[in-house]
């Protein structure tokens, strides 16, 4: 469903933060993606959803070479991916209800066709008492849970977490790295960019892609 071949990223006129990066993302899989700080995991995310173009190679997306999207179909292309990004990007004068619901709404979709799911979603992810809060008033955790729903409203075939535990305590990290591999048994692939070797441990069956000087290794 994603395939990098020789991708190169250079932001401006320095060394390529990106170098040969070659890779395929299977539907329904599940991978870590992993480096030290500032190896460039946000980038290759960034790639992902088409906020940046690489300085060469070619990205296939669901069966399209997004160098030739239209901005229709990247529109079109995005909806299918959920992201949680690493700043949950949480509007603040919405309700978490509002805020996890806001990816439906802006499709236009009636409310009383998404309403169940919404608080269905904010439950699954231990929220379902907190649906009329608002985002100020919520820990780390919370915030990150309410992205993470939010993320996956439309029902993403591929789910992209940048960081997800950064925030959150042991066990709550446990937690959510359960609900990521339920939703990945559930049918979506997923990625998870974390620093996080205990993280990891906790799911060996998953790939982990490693970013180190520029390239991608890649440990099956
Ligand atoms: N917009 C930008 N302009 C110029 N350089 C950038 C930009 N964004 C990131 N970089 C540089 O690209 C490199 C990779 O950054 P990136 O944020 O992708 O790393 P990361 O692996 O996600 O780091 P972290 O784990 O600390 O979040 C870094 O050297 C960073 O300074």
């Amino acid at each position: 469903m994603l395939t990098f071949e020789n991708v190169g990223l250079r932001y401006g006129a320095g060394a390529e933060t990106l170098r040969d990066v070659n890779f395929q993302i299977e539907p329904r899989s599940f991978q870590f993606l992993t480096g030290p700080s500032g190896a460039g995991k946000t980038t290759l995310m960034r790639l992902i959803i088409m906020a940046l173009r690489p300085t060469r190679g070619l990205i296939n997306i669901f069966g399209k070479d997004t160098a030739a999207l239209s901005n229709e179909d990247v529109a079109a292309t995005r909806r299918k991916i959920g992201v949680v990004f690493q700043d949950f990007r949480l509007l603040d004068h919405l309700t978490l209800y509002e805020n996890v619901a806001l990816p439906l709404c802006v499709l236009g979709r009636e409310e009383s066709t998404y309403r169940a799911e919404v608080i269905e979603l904010l439950r699954w992810v231990g929220l379902g008492e907190r649906a009329h809060a608002f985002p100020t008033i919520l820990s780390g955790g919370e915030k990150q849970r309410a992205a993470i729903a939010r993320a996956l409203i439309s029902q993403p075939k591929l789910l992209l977490a940048d960081e997800p535990t950064g925030n959150v305590d042991p066990t709550l990290a446990r937690r959510i790295l359960r609900l990521f591999i339920e939703l990945h048994r559930s049918g979506t692939a997923v990625i998870i960019a974390t620093h996080d070797l205990s993280l990891m441990d906790q799911y060996e069956d998953a790939r982990r892609l490693v970013l180190a000087d520029g390239r991608l290794h890649i440990f099956e």
